[in-house]
């Protein structure tokens, strides 16, 4: 007698069919939104109610060992880990709302930068960051809803950086702004063919097309009630939320850049029936953290301690990755009976079979099976 054992084994990194809190991402920038210089991005199972303090900017001044203001500073990676390992993102403190403006004038003023170019900067630290969270093999699919002010010129430059990693961008831009910045945003997105959608155009559960939401649509200006159409775009994502509670439903990942649209700028969620990106805790997991491109003019004169930043990076990951519950990932799998003579005598034939019947499934990478015989005693 043979035995014959089949194992299938995928390495998932995302799991859309468990019944985990669905990790979503948010990058939210400063309290003075006007610097995005100190840029905190965050991918967390947390979701602490935010206050408006808690977007101030970095600037970290840790309790332990104080990192180099040196934003050139390299090291290895085992040493980059160890540093980052032991950096506590609960010591955190921040600019006032004073220095970030403050520092937001010098940046526009006497150093030179302008509106578009922080704002590539600010996204590039936002595309790279998804990318390492979600990487485009497996959240390929990505719509990015944009408002009609800066924010959303976040949102038109994301589509752009992720296409260039990988990615297949949609836009959303129902309310579109005349000024030359946003015009050339668009113009260049039709280059490189990345489809604009209408409101109308979109499903109604936007987790059967997309594999990440990108929320661009009001950043630190918002105020008010959300008008249409971006009342009812909002009313999506927070029912993309509320689905993602349900057992066995597939979910989109919802990365707001900034603040999620429709929360109250100063107080958050306050009624708690907003967007639920899981967010925003300095010292929760998956958070970045950008600013590499400070002068160091900057730097010191308000006495700054960067993290080093890894390699070539715009930003660098702070506090300690989420805890993966491995359980949670396992799927559980009902077969039918599996009798002995319907073994084929020949394993390789029986391997045959059951690859067939993989591929014939569906199921993900049918190829990532071990098949082993053992004989009456057992042994392989
Ligand atoms: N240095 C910088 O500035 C940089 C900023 N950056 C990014 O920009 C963001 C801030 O940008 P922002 O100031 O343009 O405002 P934003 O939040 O996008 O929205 C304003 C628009 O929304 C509209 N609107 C408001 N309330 C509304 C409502 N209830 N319902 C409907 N519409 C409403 C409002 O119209 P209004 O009410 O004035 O008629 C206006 O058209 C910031 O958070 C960061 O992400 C980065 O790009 C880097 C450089």
């Amino acid at each position: 007698m043979t035995c014959l054992c089949l194992t299938h084994s995928i390495t998932q990194t995302h799991n859309h069919n468990h019944n985990l809190p669905h990790a979503t991402t948010t990058f939210s920038s400063s309290l003075h939104n006007r610097n995005p210089l100190f840029q905190l991005f965050s991918v967390s199972n947390q979701f602490p109610l935010l206050s408006r303090a808690l977007f101030q900017s970095i600037i970290l001044r840790p309790r332990i060992r104080p990192f180099s203001t040196n934003l050139t500073a390299s090291y290895s990676s085992s040493a980059f880990a160890q540093i980052m390992a032991n950096f506590d993102a609960d010591s955190v403190t921040y600019l006032t709302q004073r220095d970030a403006a403050e520092i937001d004038e010098t940046l526009m003023g006497p150093l030179g930068f302008s509106v578009d170019q922080l704002m590539e900067l600010d996204v590039l630290s936002v595309a790279t960051s998804i990318s390492e969270v979600y990487k485009p093999c497996e959240h390929s699919r990505v719509l990015t809803i944009c408002g009609p002010g800066n924010n959303g010129g976040d949102g038109l430059v994301a589509a752009r950086h992720l296409h260039h990693f990988g990615y297949k961008p949609f836009v959303c831009y129902p309310k579109r702004t005349p000024k030359p910045l946003y015009a050339g945003l668009v113009t260049q997105l039709e280059a490189l063919s990345i489809p604009f959608l209408s409101v109308e155009e979109l499903p109604s559960d936007l987790s059967n097309d997309f594999d990440v939401v990108i929320d661009a649509m009001f950043g630190f200006s918002f105020h008010g009630s959300p008008r249409p159409p971006f009342d009812d775009l909002i009313q999506r994502l927070v029912s993309l939320h509320n689905n993602n509670n349900q057992i066995g439903q597939k979910r989109s990942v919802i990365v707001s850049v900034d603040i999620p649209s429709g929360w109250h700028v100063e107080e958050g969620d306050v009624d708690g029936t907003g967007i639920k990106p899981d967010m925003l805790k300095f010292c929760g997991p998956h958070h970045f953290l950008g600013g590499r491109f400070v002068p160091p003019a900057i730097a010191e004169k308000y006495k700054l301690i960067l993290p080093p930043y890894p390699g070539t990076s715009m930003c660098v990951q702070i506090g300690k990755p989420p805890q993966i519950d491995i359980s949670a990932l396992r799927e559980n799998y009902i077969s039918p009976e599996f009798l002995e003579e319907q073994v084929e005598v020949d394993p390789i034939n029986q391997f045959h079979k059951w690859f067939d019947d993989a591929l014939a499934a569906g199921l993900k990478e049918p190829n990532a099976m071990a098949l082993s015989t053992v004989g009456k005693d057992g042994k392989p």
